[in-house]
């Protein structure tokens, strides 16, 4: 059993348009949490970084929330624990701030009980408790990765992440939660969506692996989410013809937005990022705009 441990957990950028719901990558973007075991008392929260005094530093904590929900799944009471929260990854932004918070507290209460449950384990938990697997998936593994169930269980596959994509993040300054970005979807689908999506999912997956700029252009399109969430998305349009008049293969929403992430070779990604971030200060919306990599590791232990 571990008195302390410090963790690493990436963000993610999910659904990479047609995606809904099942893929998802880590990104070179993180947050720590470190837990320490006291002797007495119950819970102490510190939270620092960025969107810090908007986390709640008490048992409403959705990062603690996960960490007794472990214990809960072991029969335990949780032990009384010190949790140093440092954010590196914005709230409720699409690029999986949630996600970051319920593998770190899983992934931190696995170390303090002496790893009782497996990897795939705590995936699971994980997956019951954010409701989708499409973030928290990549948070923990790592990579690009697909999520299928089968029956109660679910199938993970790695899908390559050709060297040649850069994914740029477009961050603005404003929120919008996944829980209302999830309200605005239909019930149901046509078969003519279904079978859009289905190709240009596929065509996705291979578009990925092989960098081939024709494919990644046409297989980004989606008709399940985005023209639904377009319209939350200020600016969304803007951003978009900024993005691929620099040279970006496509443009599509981050998660639940509003981050917008265009996908571009590494001779584009400076003047992509340059191009997002001045579309959308020209609607006085403050951006970030930044290239990223993939992260390969996960969630992992720091020093
Ligand atoms: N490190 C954290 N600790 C506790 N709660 C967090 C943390 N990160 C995110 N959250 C919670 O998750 C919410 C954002 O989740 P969500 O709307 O799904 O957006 P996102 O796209 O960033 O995952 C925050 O408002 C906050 O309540
Ligand atoms: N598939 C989900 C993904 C939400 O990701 P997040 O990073 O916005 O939490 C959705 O699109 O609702």
């Amino acid at each position: 059993m571990s008195q302390s441990v410090t963790l690493q957990v990436p963000a993610t950028t999910a659904n990479l348009g047609p995606g809904f719901d099942c893929i998802g990558a880590a990104l070179t973007l993180y947050n720590t949490c470190q837990f320490s075991r006291l002797d007495a008392g119950e819970l102490e929260i510190t939270v620092s970084g960025v969107d810090a005094e908007r986390v709640s530093t008490d048992q409403s904590n959705l990062l603690y929330q996960a960490f007794a929900k472990f214990y809960e799944q072991l029969g335990q009471v949780p032990p009384p624990v010190r949790i140093q929260i440092e954010l590196g990854v914005p709230l409720a932004r699409g690029l999986g701030s949630s996600a970051t918070a319920i593998v770190g507290g899983l992934v931190g209460a696995n170390w303090l009980a002496g790893q009782p449950l497996s990897t795939t384990e705590v995936m699971e938990i994980a997956i019951a408790i954010e409701g989708h697997p499409d973030n928290v998936v990549p948070a923990l593994l790592g990579g690009c990765r697909l999520a299928a169930s089968r029956g109660s269980a679910w199938e993970i596959c790695e899908v390559p992440w050709h060297s040649e994509i850069v994914p740029v993040v477009a961050i603005p300054n404003f929120e919008l939660s996944t829980a209302e970005a999830r309200r605005v979807l239909p019930a149901q689908y046509s078969r003519a969506d279904a079978i859009f999506n289905t190709a240009h999912f596929g065509l996705l997956v291979r578009a990925l692996e092989t960098g081939n700029p024709q494919w990644l252009q046409a297989a980004l399109q989606d008709r399940i989410h985005q023209p639904y969430r377009q319209t939350l998305i200020s600016g969304f349009d803007a951003v978009r013809e900024a993005a691929l008049q620099a040279g970006a293969y496509e443009l599509v929403i981050s998660g639940a937005g509003p981050t917008l992430l265009a996908l571009t070779s590494p001779q584009q990604s400076a003047s992509v990022c340059q191009a997002m971030s001045q579309a959308w200060q020209q609607q006085g919306i403050s951006t970030q705009a930044i290239a990223l990599a993939i992260d390969a590791d996960g969630t992992k232990t720091i020093d």
